[in-house]
């Protein structure tokens, strides 16, 4: 289930997903950090005479600094290997890196 914010929980057919694979704007150039991220996502819905759909609003947690790097956390569960879509290798450079913690708990179990 979704849950987009805190009054309304989707059920799965209700479900919305943006896929920017085929067309998207400069958006699709965000890259992903784990945790401190400098952007959130904030669901807006857009109303026409005949339709209602959503655009995703991206507003910064903090104050960014010029030519600081834009980020945004995907939200990847790193250790949910069945998922259909592999997950990429993180190197956001995150001290919460979730990739990174998992790379060292494999690194300190091989030690064992
Ligand atoms: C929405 S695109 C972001 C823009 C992409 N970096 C580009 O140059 O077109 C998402 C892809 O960027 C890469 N990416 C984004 N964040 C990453 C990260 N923290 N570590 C490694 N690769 C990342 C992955 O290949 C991911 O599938």
């Amino acid at each position: 289930m979704q849950d987009w914010g805190s009054e309304k929980v989707l059920k799965d057919e209700e479900a919305l997903c943006l896929d920017a694979t085929s067309y998207g704007n400069v958006a699709r150039f965000i890259n992903h950090r784990c945790l401190d991220a400098n952007l959130v996502e904030i669901p807006v819905e857009v109303e026409t005479p005949d339709h209602h759909y959503y655009h995703l609003a991206f507003f910064t947690t903090r104050k960014v600094n010029a030519l600081e790097e834009l980020t945004w956390d995907y939200g990847i569960d790193f250790d949910d290997h069945d998922h259909p879509i592999k997950a990429f290798r993180c190197r956001c450079g995150s001290k919460f890196c979730r990739n990174m913690k998992r790379s060292n708990r494999s690194r300190s179990a091989a030690v064992r």
